[in-house]
C-alpha cells in the first residue's frame, strides 16, 4: 500500500527537538556520530535515526497492522494476552490504565515476540492471527531481523562508551540465544471527535525493555524531559525512526543511559480527526539476566551509582539492584498495568519503573 499523505503537524504546539542520529555513519564506525548519539542517549534519552533503511518493512508492518486490526473483535480476542502479565499478543482499547485513578487507555495493539518471529513456523511463546501469519516472510521476519541488526549496533556502541569488557551487553541480549521480551507492536489510536488532547491514549511511562524503535506517522507522542514541567510533543519526521532507552539498559548502566517518561495523547491540529498507527520494535535482554548495575565491570557506571547513592540512597539501592530479571521485571510492570488487576492506586505504583516519581 502506498504511504498516505497527512494533514501537517502544526506549528504551534511545544515541541522538543531530538539529535538526528545517521545509522549509516554509525554502522561506519564514525567517532563524531557515536559521540552525538552517545550525548543523546545520557541526556534525554531519545533521538531520530535516519537512514535505517527499514522503510519497506515499515510499511509493509503498518499494512499488517491495517489487516489485523479490521478482524471482528471476537477474532482478536481469541489471541488478548491475559491478565497474567505476558505482553505477547492482543490488547483491546481500554484493558490498560493510564494513570493512578485507573483511566482506561483508548489504544489497541497487537505485540509479537521475536522469538515466535526468528522460530516460524513453529512457534516458540504463542500463536497469532491468520493475517500476522500472512505477512510473516514478507514482512515481519525482515523487519525483526533489520530491527535486532539496527539494536545490536547502537548496544556495541554503547557497551565500548560505558567501559564494559567487549560483548558484554550483546551477551546479555541476543547472543546467548535465550528467549526474552523482545517483541513487535502496532498500535492503533482511532480518532475520536471530541476527546480533549490532554486525554491520554497510553499513560506516562518508562519502557521497559533496553531500546525502542518507533515509527509514527501523525503526533501524539509526549516527552517530558529533565527538568522540564511541562509536556513536549515529539514531531514525527517522514523517514525518520524515534529510538529510546528503557529502564533495563538504563539500569543496566547505572542511570547513565537514560530511560526518560513519555505518553501518547491524540494527534494535535487538524491531524486530530485521523486514526494514529504506530509501530514499535522492543529490544530487551534475555530473560534469565538479573537486573541490575553493571558496576564490577566497568568503573564508569560503579562511579555513576555511587553518585546516584549520594544523592538518594533509597532510591538508587532499589533502582540500581531491584532485585529482579528482566522477565520478572517485565511481568510486573505488564501485569499492574491491567485494569482486571487493579486494587487501587497501589496497582498503578506497582506497575512503575525509573521514571522517580515523574509520572
Ligand atoms: O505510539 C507512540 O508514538 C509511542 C508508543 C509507546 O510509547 C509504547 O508503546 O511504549
Ligand atoms: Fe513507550
Amino acid at each position: 500500500m502506498p504511504v498516505p499523505t497527512f494533514p501537517p503537524f502544526p506549528d504551534d504546539v511545544p515541541t522538543h527537538a531530538l539529535l538526528i542520529i545517521d545509522y549509516e555513519l554509525l554502522k561506519a564506525g564514525d567517532m563524531g556520530e557515536k559521540d552525538r548519539l552517545w550525548s543523546a542517549a545520557t541526556k534525554l534519552g531519545f533521538w531520530y535515526l535516519k537512514n535505517h533503511g527499514a522503510d519497506d518493512e515499515v510499511n509493509g508492518m503498518f499494512d499488517m497492522g491495517a489487516e489485523t486490526m479490521a478482524l471482528p473483535i471476537e477474532e482478536k480476542m481469541k489471541f488478548e494476552q491475559g491478565d497474567a502479565g505476558i505482553s505477547f499478543g492482543y490488547k483491546a482499547a481500554g484493558a490498560h490504565a493510564v494513570n493512578a485513578d485507573g483511566t482506561p487507555d483508548t489504544v489497541e495493539f497487537l505485540n509479537i515476540a521475536k522469538d515466535d518471529v526468528l522460530s516460524y513456523p513453529k512457534p516458540s511463546r504463542r500463536t497469532y492471527p491468520h493475517t500476522v501469519n500472512a505477512r510473516m516472510n514478507s514482512s515481519i521476519i525482515p523487519f525483526v531481523r533489520k530491527s535486532v541488526e539496527i539494536n545490536d549496533t547502537i548496544l556495541r556502541v554503547f557497551n565500548d562508551k560505558l567501559g564494559l569488557p567487549e560483548g558484554r551487553l550483546d551477551l546479555l541480549h541476543t547472543a546467548s540465544g535465550e528467549f526474552s521480551g523482545s517483541e513487535t507492536r502496532v498500535i492503533k489510536s482511532p480518532a475520536q471527535a471530541g476527546r480533549p488532547p490532554d486525554r491520554m491514549a497510553i499513560g506516562a511511562h518508562t519502557d521497559f525493555g533496553s531500546l525502542s524503535f518507533l515509527h509514527n506517522r501523525l503526533g501524539g507522542l509526549q516527552v517530558l524531559p529533565p527538568g522540564v514541567e511541562e509536556w513536549q510533543y515529539v514531531r514525527p519526521l517522514p523517514g525518520h525512526a524515534i529510538c529510546n532507552v528503557g529502564d533495563a539498559l538504563s539500569v543496566l548502566s547505572g542511570g547513565i543511559l537514560r530511560s526518560n517518561i513519555h505518553r501518547v495523547v491524540p494527534p494535535p491540529g487538524q491531524q486530530s480527526t485521523l486514526d494514529r498507527w504506530s509501530l514499535v520494535f522492543f529490544f530487551r535482554p534475555g530473560n534469565s539476566v538479573q537486573l541490575r548495575a553493571l558496576t564490577d565491570q566497568s568503573p564508569l557506571i560503579a562511579e555513576a551509582v555511587n553518585d546516584a547513592i549520594e544523592n538518594d540512597s533509597e532510591w538508587a539501592m532499589k533502582t540500581f539492584n531491584p532485585g529482579q530479571t528482566a522477565e520478572e521485571w517485565f511481568v510486573r510492570r505488564v501485569k499492574y498495568q491491567r485494569v482486571n488487576n487493579r486494587t487501587g492506586p497501589e496497582t498503578w505504583m506497582a506497575s512503575r519503573g525509573t521514571e522517580k516519581g515523574r509520572a
